[in-house]
């Protein structure tokens, strides 16, 4: 089967730090991807290259098959809007337009984008909101949410242009712990419908339920790569036991 993505000797400096260091790994169709690691080895700089808010230094990224990047040579603007356009992005603080309603933040990037007409775009994000839980939040403002249903609002609207690719940073990391699992809830289910992810979190439990494939990096490199099972249940895995039991 061919990759949705591939990443290839990916490389990113700032300044004289190496973030990334030839960072090599691909994701299969309906794959759910975790990746975990320390705080500082390169995981959110990893996620933002794969939709270019990030400029590698080196390597490559073809996503579906297309480069964004190859050998550290970009695509034509024209061609990086057209292949990023597969990905959906879900932030750790949700960044969500406060001067929009719930409905208007869901709206938004397709009515400017015009590629469905007004009537399409309100009944999907009718049918989004519903789906995670919001039918009756559409027109309420965000600041008059919880974090767990402004995130749940993020990722109805990240589904609002159809994307192929779902990436999680930390989607969790900035809720109360009592409002992580309708979140995670949203998120298992998208698992379930077989959408292709890759979810950076902190949530070893859920990690270790929902991810077809763990990735643990550390220091800017993919220290451990494989089955959850063969992450976390082998006691051979040393740089990755330290960091699972650090505390
Ligand atoms: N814009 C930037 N300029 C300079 N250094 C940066 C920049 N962005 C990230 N870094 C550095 O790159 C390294 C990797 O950061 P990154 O956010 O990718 O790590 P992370 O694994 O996602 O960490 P965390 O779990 O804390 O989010 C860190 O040392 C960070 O300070």
């Amino acid at each position: 089967m061919s990759s949705m993505i591939e990443v290839k000797q990916l490389q990113k400096s700032f300044g004289s730090l190496d973030v990334l260091k030839k960072i090599t790994f691909d994701v299969k169709p309906g794959e759910v991807v975790a990746v975990i690691g320390p705080s500082g080895s390169g995981k959110s700089t990893m996620l933002r290259s794969l939709v270019y808010l990030e400029e590698v230094t080196g390597g490559s990224i073809f996503i579906q098959g297309k480069p964004l990047v190859e050998n550290g040579k970009y695509a034509s603007g024209a061609d990086i809007r057209g292949i990023t356009a597969a990905m959906g992005m879900v932030f750790q603080h949700f960044n969500l337009f406060p001067h929009l309603t719930v409905r208007g933040n869901l709206e938004l990037a397709p009515r400017t984008l015009k590629r469905e007409n007004t009537q399409d775009i309100t009944a999907k994000s009718r049918e989004l909101l519903s789906k995670v839980g919001l039918a009756d939040k559409a027109e309420v403002y965000p600041s008059m949410l919880s974090g767990g249903q402004k995130q749940r609002v993020a990722i109805a609207r990240a589904l609002m242009l159809n994307p192929d690719i779902l990436l999680f940073d930390e989607p969790t990391s900035a809720l109360d712990p009592e409002l992580t699992g309708e979140v995670l809830r949203v998120i298992r289910q998208l698992a379930e419908e077989n959408m292709t992810m890759i979810i950076v979190t902190h949530e070893m439990n859920f990690a270790r339920d929902v991810a077809d494939r763990v990735i643990f990096m550390d220091n800017g490199e993919i220290a451990e790569s494989g089955t959850p099972e063969e992450i976390f249940g082998n006691p051979q895995l040393e740089r990755t036991r330290t960091f699972l039991y650090r505390d």
